[in-house]
């Protein structure tokens, strides 16, 4: 972690950071497509996951990242302190993309019960607990939102909101292009908006997967009154001098 957060990244690239399961996947589609111009379709057969490689992964590892040719898009899950120094010195930008966290531990509780390795064997509530306490991989998600609020102003970095790719996908299509320095007329701004509508519906609205992944909302069916109830108490505890909100619903 040391030797990330104290290098280099080289010729400036541009980084997709996340939290798990803040909709990194969706993200780095829509992100290749503003920048690169590809159509939903090719996006669909390319496997972007590997065209993004993980800053913090053994493989490629760093020396790799450092030489990438065009698009240099690359993508993390570490928190702001533990970013390389181009990153705060602003010569390379930073997308980060925030999701309310009640849907986010539901989702991270399903990916760790579909591990293959390592499955998780507790019970929701078990995990939310450790959620709430700063327990799982990738540490706190109420510090690691909130450093990146702190730095929402910097020039090199663009604060999202998954709930918003739901809600109001034009803007934040503008909002990249913009920081992307990708420059489009009306009509081009409107036939990216619709591939990435595309985007969006083709994971949501997909037949092959159970009905409503990636909706907002989605919490409302697993929490219990009382589960809730601790939850916004944490959340008030932990968020309550921060000015970030979520939409908890569409
Ligand atoms: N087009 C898309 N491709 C992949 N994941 C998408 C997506 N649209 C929404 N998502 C959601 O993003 C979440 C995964 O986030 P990440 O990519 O950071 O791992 C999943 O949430 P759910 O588990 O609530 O369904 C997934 O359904
Ligand atoms: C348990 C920490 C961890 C490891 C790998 C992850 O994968 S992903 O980047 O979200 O697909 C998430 C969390």
């Amino acid at each position: 972690m040391e030797e990330i957060a104290t290098s280099r990244c080289g010729r400036a690239m541009c980084v997709i950071v996340t939290y798990p399961k803040s909709g990194t996947s969706l993200l780095q589609e829509v992100v290749y497509l503003v920048s690169q111009g590809a159509d939903p379709d090719e996006i669909g057969l390319m496997n972007i996951d590997e065209q993004l490689p993980v800053l913090e992964y053994p493989q490629p590892g760093l020396d790799i990242i450092k030489e990438l040719t065009s698009p240099r898009l690359i993508k993390s899950h570490l928190p702001y302190r533990f970013l390389p120094s181009d990153l705060h010195n602003g010569d390379s930008k930073v997308i980060y993309m925030a999701r309310n966290p009640k849907d986010l531990v539901v989702s991270y509780y399903q990916f760790h019960r579909s591990l293959r390795t390592m499955s998780y064997r507790g019970t929701f509530q078990e995990f939310c607990r450790r959620f709430m306490n700063d327990k799982l991989g990738y540490g706190s998600w109420f510090e690691h939102v909130q450093e990146f609020w702190e730095h929402r102003m910097d020039a090199n970095v663009l604060f999202l909101k998954y709930e918003d790719m739901h809600r109001d996908l034009v803007t934040m299509v503008e909002q990249l292009a913009r920081f992307l320095g990708v420059s489009c007329d009306k009509a081009q701004l409107e036939s990216l908006t619709e591939h990435c509508h595309q985007l969006v519906d083709q994971c949501c609205n997909a037949e092959a997967l159970p009905v409503g992944r990636g909706r907002v909302g989605l919490w409302k069916d697993i929490f219990t009154v009382s589960m809730n109830e601790k939850f916004d108490l944490v959340y008030k505890q932990k968020m309550g001098k921060c000015d970030l909100t979520f939409d908890f619903y569409l």
